[in-house]
């Protein structure tokens, strides 16, 4: 693509743009380890690295085009161009080389603190089943019709965001959903993206170490919502926001936004309502209303908590287009996303479950929904991650204690921090007789399920579906999963 095509959009502060005439681009890059010749290479400013310290070197490795936010000594300035933001330019400039692929897809953004993983796939399992081909991008992984991709961020940079976007264009996916992290919105890793449904699930306390205050959190979710159908696009009022009006910060949305909105809810509150709601031994049974209908819904998936996603992703397809007993059919399908409240099979009689709750609000939705079921003791053994939102630790501690009959506390992923200062963070509110301590992740799994009996349940909470450990910057194989089997199998 001529560079030029490319550089048109931006906002430039200084070019010389007949030569760029010339200049042909065959990649967009945003890292120096995947620069090649021919590349344009926008030198981002990050954390840990500063793209414009190896504008040098990208020449020198033959790239065509470097686009910088700051002067950068080099020899030769003719094949670089300065605009105010290098992360927006390379939004703008990936949504144009990849040939903006969001609008040749249908389009679901779901945000929220719980719950995003879960709607995501249901979503897709909804619109495979009625036959589209479909399109993942989230926490576990980008998935691209039966492709996974592993990822590391919940939501790529958006140079990432465009190219799979564009991969699943050319796969001949028709629609994508995609998680959308509070913290991609601050930075703006979806510019670019034409997202045609907006999802809210729900507002509780996390990632307050990025954002610092509650409002802030809650401002950067609105992002999602007020650069939604703004634009009278073909003629019609196309883009819808499907919230959840039960959370205070859903009704604080509803006039956030340009888009038609569905709202849902329970008691009694929402265009599209569950009612009538039953936990069961095997599931969740509720009935569904929306206009002026009501259908009966039997969910394979565990707890309340659930039923708000399979309002959200019902909601997400209905205003889409599908129909409601179809959708009912294939949320009735599932059977559980990985790692989230997972039951791993044994002959002791154990409930043993793995569920990546990681959040104080996640954390106590799980032992409620366990508590509505159980009927010996209940063990739960949880961590809470380092080099991450410090605040949640006493408060997840305190809801193991408060919900579960023995807590059990262990490393989450520990990172940087040393893994015994973030128990005591979150032990500092109660006495050393109501908990159980045990560093190792392995250990206290093992202990919780050589202590259980026939009869009780074991939760294994905030890993989920991950296999590894973080100790440090190194990730180390652990599968909470993996883990319960070895000692079922022993
Ligand atoms: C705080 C934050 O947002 N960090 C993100 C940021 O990292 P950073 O600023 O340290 O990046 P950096 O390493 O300095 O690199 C800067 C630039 O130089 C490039 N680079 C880097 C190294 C090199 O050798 N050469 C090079 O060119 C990089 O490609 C990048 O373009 O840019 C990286 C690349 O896009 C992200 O992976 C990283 O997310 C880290 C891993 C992270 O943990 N982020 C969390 C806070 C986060 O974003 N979480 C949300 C929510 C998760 C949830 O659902 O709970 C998410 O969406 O993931
Ligand atoms: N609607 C919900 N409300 C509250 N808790 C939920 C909800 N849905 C799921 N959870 C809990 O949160 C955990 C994580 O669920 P899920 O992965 O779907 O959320 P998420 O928003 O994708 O989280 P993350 O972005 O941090 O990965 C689940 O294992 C469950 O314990």
């Amino acid at each position: 693509m001529q560079a030029s095509n490319l550089v048109n959009l931006l906002q430039i502060n200084r070019c010389d743009s007949e030569k760029l005439e010339h200049i042909d681009i065959n990649e967009v890059v945003n890292d120096t380890r995947a620069i090649t010749p021919g590349c344009c290479f926008v030198a981002i400013s990050g954390g840990h690295f500063d793209g414009h310290q190896h504008v040098q070197a990208a020449l020198d490795a033959g790239a065509a085009l470097i686009v910088i936010e700051k002067p950068v000594e080099i020899s030769d300035h003719s094949r670089v161009i300065m605009v105010p933001n290098t992360y927006k330019a390379l939004a703008q400039i990936s949504t144009r080389f990849y040939g903006n692929p969001s609008s040749k897809l249908t389009t679901f953004g779901v945000t929220g603190t719980n719950g995003k993983t879960t709607i995501t796939h249901l979503i897709s399992q909804i619109m495979e089943d009625a036959g589209q081909k479909t399109g993942i991008i989230g926490t576990m992984y980008n998935k691209i019709g039966d492709t996974k991709i592993p990822t590391i961020n919940t939501t790529p940079d958006p140079h990432t965001v465009q190219s799979i976007l564009s991969e699943m264009v050319t796969a001949d996916v028709n629609s994508v959903a995609m998680e959308v992290s509070s913290i991609a919105l601050v930075q703006g890793r979806v510019w670019g993206v034409d997202f045609d449904t907006a999802i809210f699930t729900n507002l509780t306390e996390d990632h307050l170490d990025y954002h610092k205050t509650f409002e802030n959190y809650f401002a950067a979710k609105t992002l999602l919502f007020s650069q939604l159908g703004n634009s009278f696009a073909d003629g019609q009022w196309a883009k819808n926001a499907v919230i959840n009006i039960d959370d205070p910060a859903g009704v604080k949305l509803l006039d956030k936004t340009a888009a038609n909105i569905l709202t849902y809810g329970t008691h009694g509150k929402g265009l599209l309502q569950a009612a009538n709601i039953r936990v069961t031994s095997h599931g969740t049974e509720y009935d569904l209303s929306i206009d002026n209908q009501t259908y009966p819904v039997k969910l394979q998936l565990m707890g309340d908590f659930n039923v708000y996603n399979s309002l959200a992703a019902f909601g997400a397809a209905y205003v889409n287009g599908i129909d409601p007993e179809q959708i009912i059919q294939s949320l009735e399908t599932v059977k559980g996303v990985r790692g989230r409240f997972e039951v791993v099979p044994n002959d002791a009689d154990v409930t043993a479950i793995v569920d990546y709750a990681h959040t104080p609000d996640g954390l106590q939705n799980v032992l409620e929904t366990i508590n509505a079921f159980a009927k010996g003791k209940v063990y739960c053994v949880v961590g809470c991650g380092g080099d991450r939102d410090a605040l949640k630790r006493p408060i997840m501690a305190q809801i193991a204690t408060d919900y579960s009959t023995n807590p059990v506390f262990t490393s989450d992923n520990p990172r940087t921090e040393d893994p015994e200062m973030i128990l005591d963070d979150m032990v500092v509110n109660l006495n050393a007789d109501q908990y159980v301590r045990q560093i190792d992740r392995r250990e206290a799994i093992n202990y919780a399920l050589s202590q259980a009996v026939a009869g009780d349940v074991v939760l294994i909470a905030g890993k989920g579906h991950e296999d590894y450990q973080i100790i440090g910057t190194t990730k180390h194989h652990l599968d909470d999963v993996e883990i319960v089997n070895d000692f079922f199998e022993k």
